[in-house]
């Protein structure tokens, strides 16, 4: 899969899988989540205390299902949740009450992602619309900080997945599982600082109205 996508395009691609063919969101969500588990296992990072950092748009429900998969290995791992819960959508409000039932900590200290041994980028995907201000800006800065190896999901919090371009403030990855294709931003200069090594994750989402070697 070497074709990059628009935002646009990432978005008619979702509700195609979801409305016209009939995949769930929260299958989606789950292969989503599972393609960058396996990416951080397979990498060399420090996994003694992982962070998720996570929005409450589908981008964080990616993140809080990781945090899932990862406490169901023994790994240490917390939630930062950034944003209002209250706009929560239901694929994030559900990984929430999952991750509540595994116990998964939830910490609003920025300190613990400053300290945080590995983090995982889940505040905005291919929903970000605006520059990044206040709370949300000051995790991105946290993260930044961290000596932490990072791994964004989808997209690095803070680009615009279109144009590459700093909507304010950006994580700096070491590296991004993006779904389904690679974004345009990230092929970007900018983009390809911001998101690291980029894997590029089938999680059951395709371009054609049809997969013509399955009709
Ligand atoms: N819809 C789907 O089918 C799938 C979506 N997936 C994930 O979902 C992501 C897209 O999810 P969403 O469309 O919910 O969008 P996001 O989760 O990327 O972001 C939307 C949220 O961020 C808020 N927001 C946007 N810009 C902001 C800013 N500057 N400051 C503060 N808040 C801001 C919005 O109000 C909304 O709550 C993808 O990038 C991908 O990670 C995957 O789970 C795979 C399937
Ligand atoms: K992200």
């Amino acid at each position: 899969m070497s074709k990059a996508i628009t935002i646009a395009e990432a978005q008619r691609y979702d509700a195609h899988t979801i409305n016209k063919v009939g995949i769930p969101a929260l299958v989606l969500m789950e292969r989503a989540a599972l393609a960058t588990f396996n990416n951080i296992l397979n990498d060399d990072f420090d996994l003694s205390q992982v962070i998720v950092v996570a929005g409450v748009g589908n981008n964080g429900g990616d993140g809080i299902a990781v945090a899932r998969l990862l406490k169901i290995r023994g790994i240490d791992v917390e939630l930062y949740i950034l944003g209002d819960l209250e706009k929560a959508t239901p694929q994030t409000d559900q990984q929430l009450k999952i991750a509540q039932y595994y116990g998964i900590p939830v910490t609003n200290d920025l300190n613990h992602i400053v300290a945080a041994s590995m983090i995982v980028d889940a505040i905005f995907g291919v929903g970000l619309s605006r520059e990044v201000t206040g709370n949300f800006a000051n995790a991105i800065n946290a993260i930044n900080a961290a000596d932490a190896k990072k791994v964004a999901i989808d997209v690095p919090s803070g680009i615009n997945a279109d144009t590459g371009d700093v909507m304010g403030v950006a994580v700096v990855a070491d590296s991004t599982t993006t779904m389904a294709y690679n974004k345009i931003g990230l092929l970007t200069a900018s983009g390809k600082h911001h998101a690291g090594t980029v894997h590029v994750a089938d999680i059951g989402i395709y371009a054609q109205d049809h997969l013509e070697h399955v009709r």
